[in-house]
């Protein structure tokens, strides 16, 4: 059976069910899914992603009977995750007069993944266009939806937004169209934003500004239904999910001998203040053990932090940390931070401490896993006073624990 919808006046897709269990990003999707591809018939024949790297063969197979692979003009590669761009070596092998259309990190990713160094790539930005002969395609950078290079392609004449993961589902249908659909789609719909695309939900409101602008009467997402009915709701539901919620609270408490971590500290604060966290910062070395107390049961983050000096802590930032254990604290996040001259083993002990305190401690790994950031280390270590990167690096830390925060 040829793999060949046409979803509008020249515009195909050309994608693949895959109706097994699939094994996904630790899960198993019960319903399966769908691998989506587009084809645009134009004058410079284009095609906007792939499928999963298992299906190459079998996409260029079907692929060629759509159209000889030597006359695509432009292979355009929205994520370059391998369920999306792991076609792309098998079809470019075959497609050697196409460029690759993608943001200048996916270029470098597809780059090194697939051994493209001798391929011609057409880097977008922001906002720019590609005139394909009958079509224009505009392109968005919408970074971590869902991973760091990620764009979306929107088609001026036909109104399709191509978001590749976003607004998808992960299911296996030939129906394609929502509106064909014998179920209500809304659940696996919801399922899959809160999955994929809610760990990042910051840049789901920056995705929407985006688009906000742009006439779209149809989404092609890279999995499960194409949203030809009820757009709007679709964009609204994501805008619904993805809005900050709720009043929440952090704290700052920490000790110095000569000010560094103090200016850790306030840094940190300004991340937090960025992302609408309100927040209070105790030198431990100053305050009451009321004041200490109420802010720590009354914030739903702790940042707690000391310099090292031989090899500890200062001041009373340890009778703080032994307190803890004394308090119900289990639905709180909880980051370690300091500054430091070469070690820092103060900040590792104050880590230690946060591991038997019952709060949900967050580090490097745990952020990975739950948000696939790596750029940024935690516990925070910052040496002497924070400067150039370093001070970068502390609003970072705030910013992120604050989208956590608004969950
Ligand atoms: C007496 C003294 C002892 C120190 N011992 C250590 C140490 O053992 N390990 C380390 O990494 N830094 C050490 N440092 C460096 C401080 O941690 C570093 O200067 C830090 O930026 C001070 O931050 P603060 O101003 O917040 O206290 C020491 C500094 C002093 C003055």
């Amino acid at each position: 059976m040829l793999n060949k919808l046409e979803i509008a006046p020249n515009a195909y897709w050309v994608g693949y069910v895959d109706d097994r269990k699939v094994p996904f990003h630790r899960l198993i999707l019960e319903k399966g899914t769908t691998y989506n591809s587009y084809f645009l018939d134009t004058e410079k024949p284009t095609l906007i992603d792939t499928v999963d790297i298992e299906f190459g063969k079998v996409f260029v197979e079907n692929l060629s009977q759509i159209i000889d692979p030597m006359k695509l003009a432009y292979i355009v590669i929205n994520h370059v995750e391998p369920d999306h761009a792991g076609a792309l070596p098998a079809l470019i092998s075959k497609a050697k007069n196409a460029k690759i259309v993608t943001t200048a990190l996916g270029a470098e990713e597809l780059k090194n993944m697939f051994r493209l160094h001798n391929r011609e790539f057409v880097i977008i930005k922001d906002g720019d266009t590609l005139d394909i002969g009958g079509k224009t395609l505009q392109f968005f950078e919408t970074p971590y939806l869902h991973t760091e290079e990620t764009m979306v392609t929107y088609c001026v004449e036909d109104k399709i937004l191509y978001p590749c993961d976003q607004f998808s589902s992960h299911v296996a249908t030939y129906e394609l169209f929502n509106d064909l659909a014998k179920e209500d789609i809304s659940p696996d719909f919801n399922v899959y934003y809160q999955l994929i695309m809610h760990p990042h939900r910051p840049y789901v409101q920056d995705m929407l500004q985006k688009i906000s602008g742009l006439d779209i009467q149809m989404i092609a997402p890279s999995h499960g239904y194409i949203l030809r009915t009820e757009v709007e709701k679709y964009i609204k539901a994501y805008d619904e999910m993805s809005k900050p919620k709720g009043d929440k609270k952090a704290a700052i408490l920490f000790s110095t001998m000569t000010g560094n971590t103090t200016k850790v500290a306030k840094l940190i604060a300004e991340g937090l203040e960025e992302k609408g966290i309100e927040f209070r910062i105790i030198n431990v070395d100053n305050a009451d053990q009321e004041t200490i107390k109420e802010a720590i049961l009354e914030s739903d983050a702790l940042f707690l932090g000391s310099s090292t000096r031989y090899a500890d802590m200062v001041g009373k930032l340890e009778d703080v940390l032994k307190e803890l254990r004394n308090m119900d604290l289990s639905e709180k996040l909880a980051i370690a931070f300091g500054s430091y001259g070469w070690s820092g083993e103060a900040i590792q002990v104050i880590q230690d401490y946060l591991m038997t305190s019952g709060m949900k401690v967050v580090d490097s790994s745990l952020l990975i896993k739950s948000t696939g950031m790596t750029h940024i280390q935690l516990p925070l270590r910052i040496k002497f006073a924070p400067a150039d990167e370093g001070v970068d690096q502390c609003v970072e830390v705030g910013k992120v624990i604050g989208d956590l925060l608004i969950a």
